[in-house]
């Protein structure tokens, strides 16, 4: 067991830094306010502190006051200023005081004069001021000292003495002290009572037999305490107010240098909650992280260990707040786990199922056609609103046909959207392979081909464009074959539809052939059971908030139910059809965008209603914290590394390196722009990318960038309101794109940019020397130019059969006596190059410049 520094310090009432400064001293191995020691020694630095805290308390007593046996009466007056229940009170105090005081006496073996004393002492407040300790405490009592309601000045020696008693700890007993007569003359004199007490000996009566002689001297109080009795009973109530209100001013600088906030934060700990805990901005938040190596965005979660050292450094305390513990946790999923499944199996239960629509995905090779045979379904125009007219992302609707209902997902068919159309296999029923066939088999039809077969879903095949010239129904027959997916004509089992998207030809005949299929896949499902589906695409809008297309698969989702999906829930908000209109529940196979997401889902996982909303963020938070857990586990796990690996992490270390930013509208599209980027291969340059997030750009990622020195890159999204001057202000390169392929090349060119140009020669013309000229000094050559055109200052060399005579600037162009800056093709000219003289007939000067290109990868 151990206990922190800073719970410590308050425990013995010690500034915090102090304490670690002393503790250092002391050998211990501590670090910071949050660090451990052993119980143990807490305990002994705890007693030690007790040991010197009693010391000093006592020392902060009062003398105690001199025998006098005329401070006796003086309580007896009280009574008459005092309520019954202050009285009442008083007395129980003093009874108590006294037999403390008995006590005391009886341990002390003789007899002390000072016992007399403290009788009359004992009614005082004093008693409750100092509450465990002996009498001797309340032997202060002297404050009738205060009597004298005059100026305080005149009575320095007295006031200090009365006054450190209550400096002790502010107690309860003020009340019957607050009275209104005394309070000018006790305010002016409050600050005293820091004045140091009378020496320590005479505050510990009880353990040692007062010597009543030094009182006297150590103690200046007497001669006030004479005066007290007579003047009032109403003074000495105003003590120990007095000294609480001139210790406050002292206490909140003390506590305030010393005492650590805490922050309590539930874990994940995400940078847009963790910020304002600390009273910073998040984007300063995100610079310091920066400045620590640590690359985070605003709704992402940071580790705890850095979370902790950045809370230290703003001088607060982080604790983060996990669930309970690990084997009660494991229980408690176990038995949710068992009444699920038991739960599950009741609602799948035959008699309990419903047919319901088949969910069916189209996939395909880009271009063939896929979103225009889904446009021709929908008679809606999906594929004239896409960017480059090609799908990036997924789209589920739903459509009636002979008063069935089928639900369609469409994958994009651009290599980069591996991930997104093997999701769109796995979450459906059926697989509709689209083929043009005028094009055959391509790499994304056998890549589509392969996801259906991995999601063992039945496929039918439709062979598209069937109107266009080029069109071979039985080549894509025979591909099919040999593709292991041969046509049912053919003596296969694969249905084939040769249809015309454009035309609308044998689109009927394809649902029908859906339709069938799904009569014999027999689909069904529990409208009733808790509802679960799967995530199609997720995105973050600007006005809703995260949202995601999901496609329900078991029972109904409503609008106000609680889900979770991995590390994200939701309590819907809203939820819209495939066209925008709001609706309020999604039966099974039901495509549905649902808006109330904490985060955006990541696309492909599985969602599940809960209970209600604290159990679903419950869920999501848990999902978090394992989701960090294994993040850490992997990062602490050992690497190899061998010999080349670590000549490898050298080169790479003196490599240039493009660093970048991704942002993008749904999740799907950041997988697809990170895939594409990740297969540009140079050894030249190095890609790298700092993060992934959905959104639009945003004031956070310009910071990001500008600390890490990387370029933003936008894809189907756009910018934050102020993003650009902000972006200029710190030279940081945002660009936007809306086709992938664009957006890859245009990533190439950065990357070859951060190379040093390649230089190369462009030939500007040729001269043949006709004749020499002297000049005053060497001599010109006169010149015919042959090809292109000679220009004045250029770079040129000379040429003398194979050799190369001169090479140097060409310094002097004339054309006659005229000074030219370029002669062209067919013109006579006189050529002087640099100091060079010797020229002979049919030397041919060739004129060239230099030109940067951009480096290859
Ligand atoms: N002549 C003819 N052209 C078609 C037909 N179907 C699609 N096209 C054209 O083919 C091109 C590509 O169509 P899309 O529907 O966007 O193709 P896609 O497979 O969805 O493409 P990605 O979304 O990029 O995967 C468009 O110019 C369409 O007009 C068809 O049946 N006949």
């Amino acid at each position: 067991m151990s206990i922190r520094i800073h719970e410590l310090a308050k425990k013995i009432g010690m500034n915090n830094k102090e304490l670690l400064a002393m503790l250092k001293e002391r050998k211990f191995d501590v670090k910071s306010v949050s660090s451990t020691i052993d119980n143990i020694s807490a305990e002994a630095i705890v007693e030690e502190f007790a040991e010197k805290n009693k010391t000093a308390e006592a020392a902060a007593q009062p003398p105690p006051p001199a025998p006098e046996p005329e401070a006796a009466p003086a309580p007896v007056q009280i009574p008459t200023v005092k309520s019954a229940a202050d009285v009442a009170r008083e007395k129980e105090e003093a009874a108590r005081a006294k037999k403390a005081a008995e006590d005391a006496a009886r341990a002390a073996s003789s007899p002390s004069p000072a016992a007399p004393v403290e009788k009359p002492a004992a009614p005082r407040k004093a008693a409750p001021a100092v509450p465990p300790p002996p009498p001797v405490v309340s032997a202060p009592k002297p404050p009738p000292a205060i009597p004298a309601p005059k100026p305080a000045s005149p009575r320095p020696a007295s006031i200090p003495a009365v006054r450190s008693a209550p400096a002790v700890p502010p107690s309860p007993p003020q009340t019957p002290g607050v009275r209104p007569a005394p309070s000018a003359a006790p305010a002016q004199s409050a600050p005293r009572p820091a004045s140091p007490p009378p020496a320590a000996p005479v505050s510990r009566p009880v353990s040692a037999p007062p010597p009543p002689a030094p009182r006297p001297v150590s103690a200046p109080p007497p001669p006030p305490i004479a005066s007290a009795p007579k003047p009032t009973p109403a003074i000495p109530g105003t003590t120990p107010p007095i000294a609480p209100a001139s210790a406050t001013p002292d206490q909140p600088s003390e506590a305030g240098d010393g005492e650590l906030k805490i922050i309590s934060l539930k874990p994940p700990v995400i940078v847009r909650d963790f910020a304002p805990a600390l009273g910073l901005k998040p984007f300063k938040l995100i610079s310091e992280l920066m400045g620590m190596g640590v690359f985070a965005s605003m709704n992402q979660a940071i580790d705890e260990g850095v979370a902790i050292k950045v809370a230290e450094k703003h001088g607060y305390l982080l604790e983060v707040k996990h669930r309970g513990d690990a084997a009660s946790q494991q229980a408690a999923k176990a038995e949710e786990k068992k009444a699920r499944a038991k739960k599950a199996a009741a609602e799948d239960d035959p008699k309990n199922l419903a047919p319901r629509p088949p969910v069916v995905c189209i996939l395909g090779h880009v271009d063939h056609g896929k979103t225009s045979l889904l446009d021709s379904i929908r008679k809606a125009h999906v594929a004239s609103g896409e960017a480059g007219g090609i799908t990036q992302h997924i789209g589920a609707y739903q459509i009636e046909y002979n008063g069935r209902k089928i639900t369609f997902l469409d994958t994009p068919g651009h290599a980069a959207f591996n991930k997104m159309r093997a999701r769109g296999a796995d979450a459906t029923d059926i697989a509709i392979l689209v083929i043009a066939a005028d094009d055959g088999f391509k790499p994304q039809t056998e890549e589509a081909l392969a996801h259906a077969q991995n999601a063992k879903v039945p496929i039918i095949v439709a062979v598209n464009k069937m109107d266009v010239k080029g069109a071979n129904l039985d080549q894509v027959k025979a591909q099919m074959q040999q593709h292991g997916i041969a046509p049912e004509d053919w003596g296969g089992e694969t249905i084939t539809v040769p249809v015309s998207a454009i035309k609308g030809t044998g689109i009927s005949d394809l649902m029908e052939m859906i339709l069938l299929q799904s009569d014999v896949l027999e689909l069904k499902a529990n409208p009733k059971a808790d509802p679960s589906g799967v995530i199609i695409e997720s995105q973050i809008d600007v006005g809703r908030g995260p949202l995601a297309t999901v496609i329900v698969q078991r029972g109904t989702l409503k609008v106000g139910d609680s889900i979770v999906c991995g590390q994200q829930w939701a309590k819907i908000r809203a939820m819209y059809d495939d066209r925008g209109n709001a609706i309020k529940e999604a039966p099974p196979s039901t495509p549905a965008r649902v808006i109330g997401w904490s985060g955006a889902p990541d696309s492909g996982a599985t969602f599940k209603a809960v209970k209600n909303a604290r159990e679903a963020e419950r869920l999501a938070e848990d999902a978090q914290h394992a989701a960090k857990l294994a993040a850490t586990s992997q990062a602490a796990a050992p690497k190899e590394t061998s010999i080349d690996a670590l000549f490898a992490n050298i080169a790479a270390s003196q490599q240039k390196t493009l660093k970048i930013i991704i942002k993008a509208d749904v999740y799907g599209s950041t997988e697809a722009v990170r895939s594409v980027l990740e297969n540009i291969k140079s050894s030249k340059v190095a890609l790298e990318i700092v993060s992934t997030d959905v959104g639009l750009i945003s004031k956070n990622d310009v910071l990001m960038a500008s600390t890490g020195s990387a370029t933003i890159i936008g894809f189907n999204t756009k910018l934050e309101n102020g993003v650009t001057p902000l972006a200029k202000h710190h030279k940081v390169r945002i660009e936007t794109f809306g086709i992938i392929y664009e957006l890859a090349d245009r990533v190439r060119e950065m990357m070859a940019d951060l190379l040093e140009p390649d230089l190369k020669e462009v030939k500007l013309g040729a001269a043949e020397v006709r004749a020499t000229f002297p000049l005053a000094k060497g001599f010109v050559a006169g010149c015919l130019v042959t090809e292109g055109k000679i220009t004045r200052n250029a770079q040129s060399r000379l040429r003398r059969g194979n050799k190369i005579a001169y090479e140097g600037k060409i310094e002097m162009l004339k054309r006659f006596k005229d000074d030219a800056n370029e002669v062209r093709a067919g013109l006579e000219c006189g050529i002087k190059l640099g100091d060079y003289n010797a020229y002979e007939i049919g030397d041919v000067i060739e004129c060239f410049e230099i030109q940067k290109v951009r480096a290859s990868l």
